[in-house]
């Protein structure tokens, strides 16, 4: 087999021999000498990250950016490199030469005029334009993006305002389910390189994942390892802030490509009047405000095109509570339940905060978190394990404690913020993981007021979340 590939890439080559070549010229200025031009700067990225820069002949240039980790290589004046692209080979040339007027011109600035080649063979021109030097400009922006700083933006009031983003949450910091960030990962990959399957169908190139799920088990952690895994930057839309649906809309207008746009529990941020209730834009006295078309409008109307390659994620704890409409595919695309832990990711977080793969209780500890009627979240777990890393058996140990200490129902002292009836007056709430789903549901249905949040013990009976 790889003695027929090789003849076969000789002939190839042998057959090419006769096959003239092309050559096109980048040059660092734009034509008619307007400014620097673009794709210049992003063939010098580009060609400094080839593989094959670190088995060529050529002499490079070596450098790293302020506070990057990894180490950046450019081309040598006059230098060759070697590419491949769908099977078609093409070289490199950075060449330099010095202008003729700037030798004995002390007032000439830039002595040198700089260009790329590209060569080719003529044949191959079909793939190489466009197509070949569109790959040239992603790669590049995608490599200048992972080494340039991102950042987290939240509203206030009309504005973005902007932080950096530096969230440590990773695919592998995560405990997730058997083969759950497989998926995510894959789903994610499929979009991003889907520009041209979306603008072929049609489609805005944006896509939008709903997590739901108890609280602590990760929600957010996960959108930080998307927002970390795509390299794009967040905008933590907080709808309570957020006036009316013309607000909205400008905020969406502010937004850049290749960014996560978040809203958090969903279901308690803001009452959003159901359709049917209020015309688009206005309540029943005509004044402005937030709707909830507007907010269907903000995912999937005419304004959510206004930036490339955005992802959606909404999060909730209640996934029952949220409009239909809005979780319907083109809007929530993906619907991720992360709930309590399995086995499969309880020895996960072991691994990471113990540093262990194995034990002696573990098989004790599948049996209890499979047959026990005591839920755990992950954010429960991570509590005990940080708080007990020095020593893995009492960590552990104490893991198989909290999956034998029952407790299903929340005293209303133990309940920092609680549902308030139309009166205002306090209700005594039954946990909804617990069981008692139709008590809760109509508990939630006789509220009138917003859901203002709640926090639930780390320990609950099995729930709904598990089906
Ligand atoms: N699946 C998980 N894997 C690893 N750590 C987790 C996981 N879930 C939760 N944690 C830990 O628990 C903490 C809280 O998690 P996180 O805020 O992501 O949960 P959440 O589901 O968003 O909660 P809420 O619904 O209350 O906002 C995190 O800092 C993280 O350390």
């Amino acid at each position: 087999q790889y003695i027929d590939r090789g003849l076969s890439m000789l002939w190839e080559r042998l057959f090419r021999c006769g096959d003239s070549s092309m050559e096109i010229e980048v040059d660092e200025r734009a034509a008619g000498n307007h400014g620097l031009n673009e794709l210049y700067r992003q063939i010098g990225v580009y060609v400094g990250s080839l593989r094959s820069a670190l088995n060529t002949q050529a002499r490079l240039k070596v450098y790293r950016w302020v506070d990057a980790a990894a180490i950046s290589f450019s081309l040598h004046d006059n230098e060759s490199i070697d590419d491949s692209f769908d099977g078609v080979h093409v070289s490199w040339t950075h060449c330099v030469m010095e202008k003729e007027n700037a030798r004995n011109n002390p007032f000439c600035g830039d002595s040198a005029q700089r260009s790329f080649t590209l060569r080719f063979l003529k044949r191959d021109r079909e793939i190489i334009l466009p197509a070949y030097l569109d790959h040239v400009s992603k790669v590049s922006a995608d490599i200048e993006r992972k080494s340039s700083q991102r950042f987290l933006y939240t509203n206030n009031y009309g504005n973005w305002e902007e932080a950096s983003f530096s969230h440590p949450s990773t695919f592998d910091s995560l405990a997730l389910d058997l083969g759950m960030a497989e998926r995510i990962k894959a789903d994610l990959d499929t979009f991003s390189n889907g520009k041209t399957f979306y603008h072929r169908n049609g489609r805005a190139w944006k896509r939008g994942y709903l997590l739901y799920g108890p609280p602590g088990t990760g929600k957010s952690s996960l959108i930080a390892a998307i927002a970390n895994y795509m390299q794009f930057d967040v905008y933590d839309l907080e709808l309570t802030k957020v006036s009316d649906n013309a607000e909205l809309k400008s905020l969406l207008i502010q937004t850049s490509a290749k960014s996560v746009i978040v809203v958090e529990d969903i279901d308690c941020s803001v009452k959003l009047s159901n359709r049917e209730d209020a015309k688009e834009g206005t309540d029943r006295q005509g004044s402005s405000k937030l709707t909830l078309s507007g907010l269907l409008n903000f995912v999937d109307g005419l304004w959510s095109c206004s930036g490339e390659e955005r992802l959606f994620i909404f999060t909730t704890n209640f996934k029952e509570r949220i409009d239909p409409a809005l979780l319907r595919p083109g809007r929530m695309d993906m619907h991720i339940l992360l709930s309590y832990c399995t086995f499969h990711a309880f020895k996960k977080m072991a691994n990471n905060y113990l540093g262990i793969q194995d034990h002696p209780k573990f098989l004790e500890l599948q049996e209890s978190m499979t047959k026990s009627s005591v839920q755990v979240t992950p954010a429960a777990i991570a509590e005990i394990l940080i708080r007990n890393q020095d020593s893995p058996d009492m960590a552990l140990s104490e893991v198989l404690t909290a999956f034998q200490t029952h407790v299903d129902i929340v005293d209303d002292e133990n309940i920092s913020t609680k549902h308030m009836d139309d009166e205002n007056t306090p209700r005594k709430h039954v946990d909804p993981t617990v069981g008692d789903e139709t008590a809760s549901k109509v508990s939630h249905q006789k509220s009138k007021r917003p859901y203002l949040g709640l926090k639930m013990p780390f320990f609950c009976g099995k729930s709904k979340h598990q089906d």
